[in-house]
């Protein structure tokens, strides 16, 4: 079977739709396939099945063909997906055949280590402006660029073609610079500030906060606790989760076995379930990157 349908190929305008319609978890994996597919590029791998790279991305094969499917690529029986085809598909889906501009806002602690970091240029993205509000941190220059005031911003948003905004700033200000950030025509947001951000329909929010990432971790914790203290003939297993299962919100678990019962204050009971399916994007709202 041909491997590669072009899905909306640059120059093959009309033959196929722009772009596939695709269900925002699936969307949420395609990163993961990437940087999987990267890895197997740099290691010589031309080819790959679907098994190898399901692993390799984290993410159950079967969900894996048919994610991938729904880019029009189904791999050759036999032989697997070829990698650098993939890639290229994947990129241009995900909109990462040019490099993206973007501002980020707050060059405090999180900031600073966010514009010191070189690994975003690789991955299809450019930190193309700093902007703070302390005239203390204005002029200091990080990775090549000053800091600037975030007055600057609607003139920087328009001369470097801004397309995301990062804010990193405390929550207290967050909203004020989402603000300026749409204002300035930018339509992307990733937020960092641990605080939900009112936006006009038409643009993204993504949120990343570490501490929920931890307060699930802690829940996952919690659970294995409680199930260590169950009767015997619950098994030791039980309740664990899937073999190297993901669980809704993306936390892989390395434990073995089915669904099981686990003991909540108030004699409630909760029943084990896993799925590998990343968490996904709302749109015009404040989504979690939780599992992205
Ligand atoms: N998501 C995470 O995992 C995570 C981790 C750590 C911190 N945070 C959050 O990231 C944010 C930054 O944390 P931090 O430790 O770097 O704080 P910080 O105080 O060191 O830095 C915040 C920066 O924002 C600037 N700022 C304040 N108001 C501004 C405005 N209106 N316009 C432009 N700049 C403004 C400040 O001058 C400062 O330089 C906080 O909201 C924090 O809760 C998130």
């Amino acid at each position: 079977m041909s491997q590669h349908r072009p899905v909306g190929t640059p120059g093959r305008a009309g033959a196929v739709p722009a772009l596939p319609d695709l269900p925002e978890a699936t969307v949420a994996r395609l990163p993961e396939y990437l940087r999987a597919l990267h890895n197997l590029a740099e290691t010589g791998n031309d080819t790959v099945s679907s098994e190898e790279l399901a692993a390799a991305a984290g993410v159950n094969s079967a969900k894996l063909r048919k994610d991938l499917s729904q880019l029009g690529s189904y791999g050759t029986r036999g032989v697997g997906y070829d990698v650098a085809l993939l890639i290229d598909q994947i990129e241009f889906v995900l909109g990462l055949t040019q490099s993206r501009a973007v501002a980020l806002v707050g060059v405090g602690n999180l900031g600073h280590a966010l514009a010191g970091y070189a690994g975003f240029a690789g991955r299809g993205f450019r930190i193309a402006a700093l902007f703070d509000a302390d005239p203390a941190r204005l002029g200091e220059v990080i990775n090549g660029l000053v800091v600037r005031h975030i007055d600057e911003l609607p003139q920087v948003a328009a001369e470097e073609s801004i397309a995301i905004g990062v804010i990193a700033t405390p929550a207290t200000a967050a909203q004020s610079v989402a603000d300026q950030l749409v204002a300035a025509g930018v339509t992307s947001i990733l937020n960092f500030a641990p605080c939900v951000l009112a936006v006009p329909d038409g643009v993204d929010v993504r949120k990343v906060d570490l501490a929920i990432e931890l307060q699930i971790l802690s829940f996952h914790e919690h659970r294995k606790a409680a199930l260590t203290g169950l009767p015997a003939a619950a098994g030791p297993a039980a309740g664990l989760g899937s073999p190297n299962g993901t669980t809704p919100n993306g936390t892989t678990h390395g434990g073995a076995a089915t669904a099981g019962l686990t003991a909540l204050p108030g004699g409630l009971a909760a029943t084990g379930t896993t799925e590998a399916t990343p968490a996904g994007t709302l749109r015009s709202t404040n989504a979690e990157a939780v599992g992205s």
